[in-house]
């Protein structure tokens, strides 16, 4: 029978990439928890899209909870993890930092207060190296928005061409390539001679490592279910 005095162990579905090394880095400075690849407390998936049933597998198969990071997952993949969480704890979240998970409870009280009147945009920028756009954190904001004005996120990407009036009620997303950037977020609400914007900046992906060792911890010992950042937070 392990203890709470005993290091939380993280088993690394992805080791070797860039959010799977700064975990280990982050694990390294923390005597709370340690890295077993074979027998953790807890899988931390950072991946990608295409690895996800076989993180939810071993997950699944070592009957321990699953941290969900990877982002551009499909409905398809929503499909999964909810039939992953009737047997496990899941905690999905596109961004692990508390910042982040602050940020979105903002978006949602601003949206809900300034109603469809103020049109919300958001702009995100991120390293050269990401994959998948619009970022899953924009996507996640851009829900929060939508949960805030009591609708479904109704979502314009990539505006291009002529004809573009904005659509009633539409979130709009844009995103920029570039550099090292760890992660920019703005959350626009342009309004009648007006506006709010709520940003987040990244200044390394450290805040994510910590966040999500945060977000393993809370994991431990959690019943089958869908878990979020919104949770870990309400738990500090
Ligand atoms: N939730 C959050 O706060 C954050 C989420 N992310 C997200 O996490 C994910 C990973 O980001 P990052 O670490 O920067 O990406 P990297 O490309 O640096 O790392 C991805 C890792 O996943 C592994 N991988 C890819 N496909 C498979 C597969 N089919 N089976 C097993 N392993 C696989 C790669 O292994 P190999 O090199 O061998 O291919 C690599 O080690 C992205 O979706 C990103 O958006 C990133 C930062 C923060
Ligand atoms: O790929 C990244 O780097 C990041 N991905 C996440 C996202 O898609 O929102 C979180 C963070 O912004 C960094």
């Amino acid at each position: 029978m392990r203890t709470d005095e005993q290091p939380t162990r993280i088993s690394l579905f992805a080791p070797n990439g860039r959010m799977g090394r700064a975990i280990a880095t982050a694990v390294a400075d923390d005597p709370g928890f340690e890295i077993d690849a074979d027998h953790g407390d807890v899988i931390v998936d950072f991946s990608a899209p295409s690895a996800l049933q076989a993180s939810l597998d071993r997950a699944l198969a070592a009957a321990v909870p699953i941290l969900v990071g990877t982002t551009g997952l499909d409905d398809f993949a929503s499909r999964r993890i909810s039939a992953a969480a009737k047997d496990i704890a899941v905690l999905r979240a596109a961004n692990t930092s508390l910042g982040v998970a602050l940020l979105s409870d903002l978006v949602e009280r601003a949206a809900s207060v300034l109603g469809p009147e103020w049109d919300i945009e958001i702009l995100e920028m991120h390293h050269r190296q990401k994959t998948d756009a619009p970022s899953g954190t924009a996507l996640a904001l851009g829900d929060a928005a939508a949960r805030g004005r009591g609708t479904k996120l109704n979502a314009e990407r990539g505006r291009k061409g002529t004809n573009l009036k904005r659509e009633e009620g539409a979130i709009g997303f844009a995103s920029l390539r570039g550099g090292t950037v760890a992660g920019d977020h703005d959350v626009i609400f342009a309004g009648p001679e007006e506006r709010l914007i709520l940003s987040h900046r990244a200044e390394n992906r450290m805040i994510f490592a910590r966040g999500a060792l945060a977000a393993a911890k809370f994991l431990v010992g959690k019943p089958a279910g869908i878990y979020s950042m919104r949770d870990v937070i309400d738990a500090l």
